[in-house]
């Protein structure tokens, strides 16, 4: 069976391309789901590709990607929870509620940037934290997924 790369986005970033793009880039959130279904076509894998402004929301998809997982047919979930990456006691708890394999990921090096962006919720979490190559990043997570 053809398993699927789960890709979730969250609050503003619907607003790539448009948003701070000298941190973000000019690519739009329509270029990265073109860069994610051709990376995912490329290794014969499945995507599902969404963005949502609202945490429960985020957290329901979560456990979508889960019954998925139970069911032996989900690769990996992509999260770039932006904001809530530094706040979501919920959405880690949502991935360690339904045990997905998580690669955590941000178009910045959030390392390099404020202070309050050094911390995660989810890395401790995740199988995998990605972050600093720009949107190009959830392309490089694809592959790396496709070689689990
Ligand atoms: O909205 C975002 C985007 C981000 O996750 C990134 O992709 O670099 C980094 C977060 O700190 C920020 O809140």
């Amino acid at each position: 069976m053809r398993k699927t790369v789960f890709v979730l986005n969250g609050p503003n970033l619907n607003l790539l391309g448009t948003r701070e793009p000298h941190i973000y880039g000019a690519q739009t959130l329509a270029d990265v789901e073109q860069s994610c279904r051709d990376a995912c076509e490329r290794h014969g894998l499945a995507l599902v590709f969404r963005q949502s402004n609202h945490e429960g929301e985020l957290v329901d998809w979560i456990h979508e990607a889960g019954r998925l997982h139970a069911q032996g047919g989900l690769a990996a979930l992509v999260l770039n929870a932006a904001a809530y990456t530094h706040t979501s006691v919920a959405l880690l708890d949502a991935v360690k509620g339904t045990g997905v394999p998580l690669v955590e990921l941000h178009v910045s090096n959030v390392h390099a940037r404020e202070a309050f962006r050094h911390h995660s919720y989810l890395s401790a979490a995740a199988r995998a934290v990605l972050c600093g190559f720009g949107v190009h990043g959830y392309v490089l997570a694809i592959d790396a997924i496709a070689r689990w």
